[in-house]
């Protein structure tokens, strides 16, 4: 759907020169809500405005839907961009416009007739939810409010392709959560393409189906939300991750506390229905292992259920070695922290 090649943008001339992206390629397939993580300043409102083109590449090719965008002229571009709707951390709202006419925007742009606008604008106001405000001004909305005739104005045309640039980071969590809710829901009803960009684990893990790192201009890791988040393999993801969760300090305690010669700390990972099973308990009770738990967590990524539960095996290393491969040939993760 989205395909993005050798994309690489340099701002300023000479000695001014900075490079915001640098040859990165990147897949979106129809349908999914792909999710962009990285620290200020990684490259992410420069990667997600290449997209439709509101920023220019200064090489690399920007496919979407089989076309390449940096081919086309003005006139085809303008086009094609109705197709590709956006919405913004600062929601872009015109200040002196009702809510309706804020909504009916882009749709007067394409000449369509009165009656259809109408039509369209009630139907958008109740997908967002806002069939009674219509008449009210962005000054006299809430964030989630404003972000909403956000929603419903990116729509309008009806687009393949929702490009989201931190839309919920002006948000307050609650409200964070309600947008996601409404994003997550217009994902589904339409199988819209939607690619969003955030500072946020939480963001991710709430709606993305897969997710990209980016770091410097470039993607330093990619794939299923899932297996990244789940098994991050770079610094800079586990930094996100680490940011999300609990710090550090308690469990590196808890590891070091006095603990028996033979033995072992583990961080085991349950993914999906085996969350809910009772796997551990069966394997300890064969091998003849005991644990304490240092520390446990259980949770979802979108709506998949995984925990993860950092134990400490005590008994003969043979026992303990046993109850691992156990683990692992119920397919669990397991990785051993000391
Ligand atoms: N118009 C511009 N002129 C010059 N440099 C720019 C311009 N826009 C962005 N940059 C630089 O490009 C790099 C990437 O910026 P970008 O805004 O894409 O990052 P970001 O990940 O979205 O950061 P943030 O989360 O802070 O918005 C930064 O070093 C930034 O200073």
């Amino acid at each position: 759907m989205i395909e993005l090649k050798g994309l690489t943008k340099v701002y300023g001339k000479g000695k001014k020169a900075a490079t915001a992206l640098s040859q990165l390629n990147l897949s979106i397939k129809k349908g999914e809500i792909f999710g962009v993580i990285g620290h200020s300043g990684a490259g992410k409102s420069t990667l997600i405005r290449c997209i439709n083109l509101l920023e220019r590449p200064t090489k690399g090719e920007v496919w979407v839907d089989g076309i390449d965008l940096t081919k086309l002229t003005q006139g085809q571009l303008q086009q094609k961009r109705r197709k590709i709707g956006m919405i913004f951390q600062h929601f872009n709202l015109l200040s002196s416009a009702t809510v309706f006419e804020n909504i009916a925007f882009p749709l007067r742009l394409t000449g369509a007739s009165k009656e259809s606008i109408q039509s369209k604008v009630r139907e958008l106001l109740k997908l967002v939810g806002l069939e009674d405000h219509w008449n009210k001004y962005p000054a006299q909305l809430s964030g989630g409010q404003k972000q909403r005739v956000g929603v419903a104005r990116a729509l309008a045309s009806d687009p393949d392709v929702l490009l989201c640039d931190e839309a919920t980071s002006a948000l307050d969590p609650q409200t964070t959560d309600s947008i996601l809710r409404l994003l997550l829901d217009i994902n589904q009803r339409f199988n819209l393409t939607i690619v969003l960009i955030t500072h946020e684990m939480h963001v991710i893990q709430s709606i993305c189906d897969r997710v990209a790192v980016i770091h410097g201009g470039g993607i330093v890791e990619q794939g299923d939300v899932t297996e990244v988040f789940l098994k991050p393999k770079h610094d800079i993801t586990r930094d996100f991750i680490r940011s999300e969760t609990q710090n550090d300090g308690p469990l590196r305690a808890a590891i070091n506390a006095p603990h028996p010669e033979s033995s072992k700390a583990v961080k085991i990972t349950f993914l999906g229905q085996k969350t809910y099973e009772s796997t551990l308990s069966h394997v300890v009770k064969e091998t003849g292992v005991i644990f304490a738990i240092l520390q446990g967590t259980i949770s979802t990524i979108k709506d998949v259920p995984y925990g993860q539960l950092i134990v400490r095996f005590e008994g003969p290393s043979e026992a303990i070695q046993e109850t691992i491969s156990k683990l692992l040939a119920q397919g669990l993760d397991v990785e051993v922290m000391d």
